[in-house]
């Protein structure tokens, strides 16, 4: 099966930004205003914080799908780069996580 990234999600939320269709959820939430997408992900956050609480490990992983999704539609419609926030990743990994990287390549 081909992996599926946060690139790919972040690919089709851009395209649902750019529609017009009405049967789009990630359309009807944009459409609604960057406040309502902030509430929405302040809502997933707090039930995957409550789910880890409760070590509900399949309502977690539930939890955290709904949590990037709505982060990734935030950061789309606030014209923050998925990128940006990789290289913000990336620039706190330093030189050891790089040769991590590699090393795991390389396996
Ligand atoms: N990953 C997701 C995803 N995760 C969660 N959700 C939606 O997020 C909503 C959150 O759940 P809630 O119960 O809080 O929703 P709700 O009660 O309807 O929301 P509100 O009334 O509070 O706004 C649900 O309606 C889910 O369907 C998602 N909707 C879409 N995607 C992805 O986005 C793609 C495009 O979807 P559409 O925009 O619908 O075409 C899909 O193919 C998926 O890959």
């Amino acid at each position: 099966m081909t992996k599926f990234t946060l690139e790919d999600l972040d690919a089709i939320i851009a395209a649902r930004a750019q529609s017009s269709d009405e049967m789009s959820y990630t359309r009807t939430l944009i459409d609604k205003g960057v406040a309502k997408c902030a509430q929405k992900l302040g809502e997933e956050a707090v039930e995957a914080a409550i789910a880890a609480v409760q070590e509900d490990r399949k309502e977690l992983t539930s939890e955290a799908a709904d949590l990037l999704y709505h982060l990734l539609v935030v950061l789309n419609v606030l014209n923050v780069p998925l990128d940006d926030v990789m290289a913000e990743l990336a620039g706190r990994t330093g030189q050891t996580g790089l040769e991590e990287k590699a090393s795991r390549q390389q396996e």
